[in-house]
């Protein structure tokens, strides 16, 4: 069913959510962190959020601004280097995808700037 409404903004934080996940090559930032594999991840991390979530977030027009929208992105990258040490490949994609995401959304921010 079509959704009911299909904003610029809704479209526009469509686009930038594919391009910050097209950063996550191995998607282990696509959906929440699995309790079956990870049990003792929610002892740890009060507020888990991944793609999936955002997706989701943006159908329902939970963002009212791209600060939002950013936020959750910074929570995706600051649970990852928070439960996984420095030392694992979890930690090394979580900043890889923090360096390529904020050029993204830099220029993100420069184009809604311009558009107004
Ligand atoms: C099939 C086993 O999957 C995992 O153990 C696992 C899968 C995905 C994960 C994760 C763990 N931990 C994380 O912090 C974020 C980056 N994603």
């Amino acid at each position: 069913v079509l959704e009911m409404q299909l904003t610029p903004f809704t479209i526009m934080l469509r686009a930038v959510l594919n391009q910050l996940q097209e950063k996550d090559q191995t998607r282990i930032f696509a959906q929440p962190v699995s309790i079956k594999e990870v049990p003792d991840y929610l002892e740890h991390i009060k507020h888990p959020m991944d793609f999936s979530t955002m997706r989701k977030r943006i159908d329902a027009h939970q963002y009212k601004s791209l600060e939002e929208f950013e936020d959750d992105f910074n929570l995706i990258i600051h649970n990852c280097m928070t439960y996984n040490s420095k030392e694992t490949s979890f930690y090394r994609s979580a900043v890889r995808l923090r360096d390529h995401g904020g050029a993204i959304l830099r220029k993100t921010r420069r184009d809604m700037e311009r558009i107004g």
